[in-house]
């Protein structure tokens, strides 16, 4: 499986780190950047474009990690077609795979010890999409994103 990585400069390290460790487990990795550490750099170029990577190539997924991952989610949920998520412990990080089939994983490297996202990730990476009723919704998601037409209130 290809997994895109794409962070600032508070996620460069533990980003550095997943692309040791996922490639070790012999996942396919893509790290859009940053490439150094620049404590002034934003976090919107690099999570845009690796939720666009992410959209464009089917099964793959994507890790998009700053300080808090809130706006690198925010970031990655700006591209059409991205589902991100926030995933702050191993259930939100399962239940965000299960329910919302996201591909992408926001993640908060000043919230975790690393062994914590270790354990965070390797549930994001492993959690299958359950469909069913899921499915139901993430289409009223995708239709309203691509209409414009909000789903309509029962
Ligand atoms: O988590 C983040 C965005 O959600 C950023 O990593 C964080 O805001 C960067 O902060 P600073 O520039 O103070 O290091």
């Amino acid at each position: 499986m290809r997994i895109y990585l794409g962070s600032d400069h508070a996620g460069l390290e533990l980003k550095e780190h997943f692309a040791k460790r996922l490639s070790g487990l012999g996942y396919d990795i893509v790290d859009v950047g940053p490439a150094v550490y620049d404590a002034e750099d934003d976090y919107p170029p690099f999570c845009i474009e690796a939720a666009r990577r992410v959209v464009a190539d089917e099964g793959s997924l994507g890790l998009v990690i700053g300080g808090s991952g809130n706006g690198e989610q925010i970031a990655a949920n700006k591209v059409p077609g991205a589902r991100a998520a926030l995933v702050w412990n191993v259930e939100t990080a399962r239940l965000s795979r299960r329910h919302n089939n996201a591909l992408l994983a926001g993640i908060g490297a000043r919230m975790h010890t690393t062994a914590e996202v270790e354990h965070i990730v390797d549930a994001f990476l492993t959690t299958e999409f359950e469909g069913g009723r899921h499915q139901r919704r993430i289409d009223q998601l995708a239709d309203y994103e691509r209409s414009g037409e909000p789903p309509a209130l029962p």
